[in-house]
């Protein structure tokens, strides 16, 4: 792993905060930031084109959220709860605990400022590991205090889209969502694929592991393990127009496919830990 002034897309985000590159087989490539723990950029083998999402516009200062990538979401989905919105792990700087060249650990531990928000110790344990084609981000979450907590998480991923109005999402169809731009109402997808327009923001309780995403030539499977909940989220024209870090005409380049565990809240004793994962897999 090596530190980077340039990502493999050509994006220079390292200009706004420090970067490492895994490198993996034939070529694989991806990139993430010590804050947030955040995944930046990936390049499978072969496909050589970008898959993460990025925003040209992102903030990468000290507290702030980056628009894009991998966003590690704990101990608060969005705003359920007292919470900052998505809670406090993606806008802490992480320590890097070990490197191989297509795989890192990073670590996020309790401090005065994480307890000042939330009164519990935890400690959160983040392994990425690249193969040829795919891009495997596991989440551990380690209780190390004496009294019990309950949390909320996800793995917010922005997947890199050519162009949104061409994507088909399949694996959620006859699946029952909660629709956040509706109060979130308890709705059925009766369409086998799902296709994209103006704002779309539902979560999926009980998601399938395995989701698809076809972009044109470019197919993604979106495999989840321990997460009960996929989250889908595109905020359209009007909405993505309303935040400030978003580039322009971004929502049309991104698609958000979350492996959360939005609905149930885990609930972790003294000593115990929980675990999830989210494999992104090129197939074109
Ligand atoms: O703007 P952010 O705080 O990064 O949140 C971005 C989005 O995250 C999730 O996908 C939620 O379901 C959306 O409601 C939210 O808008």
């Amino acid at each position: 792993m090596t530190q980077e002034n340039l990502t493999s897309s050509g994006r220079d985000e390292s200009k706004r905060t420090p970067t490492l590159r895994l490198e993996g087989p034939q070529g694989a490539q991806a990139t993430f930031g010590l804050h947030g723990a955040q995944l930046l950029s990936w390049t499978p083998s072969a496909c050589a084109t970008e898959r993460l999402f990025l925003s040209g516009a992102s903030r990468y200062g000290d507290g702030q959220s980056i628009r894009g990538g991998i966003p590690v979401i704990f101990p608060q989905f969005a705003n359920r709860g007292p919470l900052p919105k998505h809670g406090l792990a993606r806008t802490r700087s992480w320590t890097l605990l070990g490197q191989a060249p297509a795989c890192a650990r990073l670590e996020l531990r309790d401090d005065a400022h994480t307890r000042a928000m939330w009164p519990q110790a935890f400690r959160l344990l983040l392994d990425v590991a690249l193969s040829e084609r795919a891009l495997t981000v596991s989440l551990r979450v380690e209780n190390p205090g004496h009294s019990a907590f309950e949390f909320t998480a996800a793995l917010h991923t922005y997947l890199r889209v050519a162009d949104i109005a061409q994507v088909r999402l399949h694996g959620l169809g006859g699946g029952y969502y909660l629709d956040a731009t509706r109060d979130f109402a308890a709705c059925r997808q009766d369409e086998a694929e799902l296709r994209f327009g103006a704002e779309l923001d539902r979560v999926y309780p009980d998601a399938p592991r395995e989701l698809r995403v076809d972009d044109g030539p470019c197919r993604t499977l979106v495999h989840s393990d321990g997460f009960a909940d996929a989250v889908i989220w595109n905020p359209g024209a009007t909405k993505a127009a309303a935040l400030d870090d978003m580039e322009p005409g971004g929502e049309r380049r991104m698609l958000c496919v979350e492996a959360a565990q939005a609905q149930r809240a885990i609930r972790l004793a003294p000593g115990e830990h929980w675990q999830g994962s989210q494999t992104l897999i090129a197939t074109d």
